[in-house]
């Protein structure tokens, strides 16, 4: 599909310094045209969020003030993840305003269509005025459709004609139109990617699946937690997944003592709440989370959410194992590993792309862990290892991956991420039931490889961000059955994410993490 993406090169280029009346052409703000930007990636490239806003944010130009930057970037993020969090019921709103289907309008026209709703109703101190000139003014400059703007000045304005915003704060829009409210003109060539149709309007909702707007979420996802954990609880995840999710972060003891940073921390205005169980974790509470960015840069400070570090912990490592991390890139958890082993012994972290490997030794490096070895590997192989090298450095992979030769192996596997939705809300509408068994199959495969190199007497740390049986439970279930010298033997403080199976499980609706699916096992001597 060709999306024209505004870069801000085309906008100088394609406009005069003042409008046709001959005011001042207002710019689009940088937040708006980098969430723009960013939304179009997710929806025609599939990108993720976080990294569509950074690439967004890299071909903008740079802001002068360093306070303008962060506050572009808390606003973009806010549009970028408030829109995909909702979207469902911003899709239901728009499409009962255009009388279509919002798969039938350009992409480009769908997206300003969404972010104008989006900040409207939920960024209640955003001018209008403001939000509507810049949602025509990005479509006018990426649509190819010669009355997209038009069509997308005439729905925001009728909505907010609705709400009973006054005409008088709406003039000056008007006059960057040509035509004030030219038909709506669909895309000849849309190829659509996924978009909730509007609902038929209902008197009540019968279940939890008729919801599916005023939770936003795909009904086949609530009606398949619904099943699984009653309607109430599938209720309150929902509810979670579209909360902002809180940050958390943890003191890097291999570059700093974690009492020195938390003061240092302090001190640039940040509010630290402990996190229970993790000695140096803390919750942000306070402060513009802008102040943590030169102790990220100096490896000080790690961000990452407390149900990963929860996980990390539950593998129980010492210093000087053997640790192997199968699926490790981008290092959070190799990082936290190191840390916990005080860099002492040796672990081998595997990943399968080599780009997030060379990420991850970045990382590594940045936060001084200097035990741990990277290579590009598909851990689904027979002989655990592929032949795929590193692309730079061609490293052989040490002789010690031959079986039984960890004491310790954490398998954070790839998985469907159900339990991320407040980070990723953009997974919710890629899911299908049929990519969750597709997921189950590949987690088998790299749990049954995980278990050849664990030592006699040896530890492994099964793990998935996502809260589906089909991920977690009946993985392990097939696992053991065929695995006899493993058996289940979790953390002693894992306290009530522990399951009557000897699991361990966290939620994001009761225990204000990332949820998780977690199982450690011991093989026998
Ligand atoms: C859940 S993420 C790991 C996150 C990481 N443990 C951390 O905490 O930063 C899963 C990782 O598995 C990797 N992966 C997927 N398939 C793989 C395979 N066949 N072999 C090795 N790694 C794989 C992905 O590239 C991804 O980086």
């Amino acid at each position: 599909m060709s999306v024209r993406v505004p870069t801000p090169e085309v906008a100088d280029t394609r406009q005069p310094a003042t409008t046709a009346m001959g005011e001042p052409r207002r710019e689009v703000s940088q937040a708006r045209r980098a969430a723009f930007m960013a939304l179009l990636r997710v929806e025609t490239d599939d990108a993720w969020s976080n990294e569509a806003l950074d690439a967004a944010f890299a071909r903008l130009p740079p802001s002068s003030a360093p306070d303008q930057r962060d506050a572009d970037r808390r606003l973009a993020t806010e549009i970028v993840m408030g829109v995909l969090r909702w979207r469902a019921k911003l899709d239901a709103q728009i499409s009962e305003h255009t009388g279509r289907d919002l798969a039938s309008l350009d992409p480009a026209v769908r997206t300003s269509l969404r972010m104008g709703l989006y900040q409207v109703t939920f960024l209640t101190r955003t001018p209008p005025f403001a939000v509507v000139h810049d949602a025509v003014e990005l479509v006018k400059q990426s649509s190819e459709t010669t009355h997209a703007a038009g069509f997308v000045n005439a729905i925001l304005r009728e909505i907010l004609r609705q709400r009973g915003v006054n005409e008088e704060k709406l003039a000056p829009v008007r006059r960057i139109l040509k035509k004030p409210t030219p038909p709506p003109v669909p895309s000849k060539r849309v190829r659509r990617k996924s978009v909730t149709p509007s609902l038929p309007p209902r008197a009540e909702a019968a279940t939890i699946a008729d919801r599916e707007t005023e939770l936003s979420h795909p009904a086949w996802l609530l009606h398949h937690w619904a099943r699984a954990l009653g309607e109430t609880r599938a209720t309150c995840i929902a509810l979670a997944n579209n909360a902002p999710p809180p940050t958390f972060i943890w003191l890097n003891p291999l570059r700093e003592s974690p009492t020195a940073t938390r003061m240092a921390l302090e001190a640039a205005g940040l509010t630290l709440q402990p996190v229970a169980g993790l000695a140096t974790s803390y919750e942000v509470t306070g402060g513009n989370l802008a102040a943590l960015g030169p102790f990220i840069t100096n490896g000080t400070v790690y961000v990452q959410d407390a149900g990963s570090q929860h996980v990390t912990r539950w593998l129980g490592v010492q210093p000087g194992q053997r640790v192997l991390d199968m699926c490790a890139a981008p290092g959070g958890k190799t990082a936290q590993l190191a840390a916990l082993m005080q860099n002492q012994g040796g672990i081998t972290a595997l990943d399968v792309h080599p780009h997030r490997v060379a990420a991850m030794e970045q990382n590594l490096a940045r936060l001084g862990v200097k035990i741990a070895r990277c290579y590009v590997a598909d851990a689904t192989s027979s002989q655990l290892i592929s032949t795929a090298d590193h692309r730079r450095s061609r490293k052989k992979l040490p002789f010690s991956l031959f079986p039984d030769s960890f004491d310790a192996v954490l398998l954070d596997a790839p998985c469907s991420g159900t339990g991320t939705l407040r980070r990723h809300p953009e997974i919710k509408w890629r899911l299908t039931l049929r990519k969750l068994a597709e997921f189950a199959g590949l987690q088998t495969k790299l749990l049954w490889n995980a278990a050849q190199v664990v030592k006699p007497g040896g530890t492994l740390l099964y793990a998935v961000c996502s809260l589906e049986a089909r991920e977690g439970e009946e993985v392990l279930r097939t696992f053991l059955k065929h695995h006899r010298h493993f058996e289940v033997a979790p953390p002693s403080d894992a306290g009530s994410a522990l399951t009557g199976e000897g699991f361990l499980r966290l939620w994001p609706d009761q225990d204000n993490t990332d949820g998780f699916f977690a199982a450690r096992l011991r093989r026998a001597q």
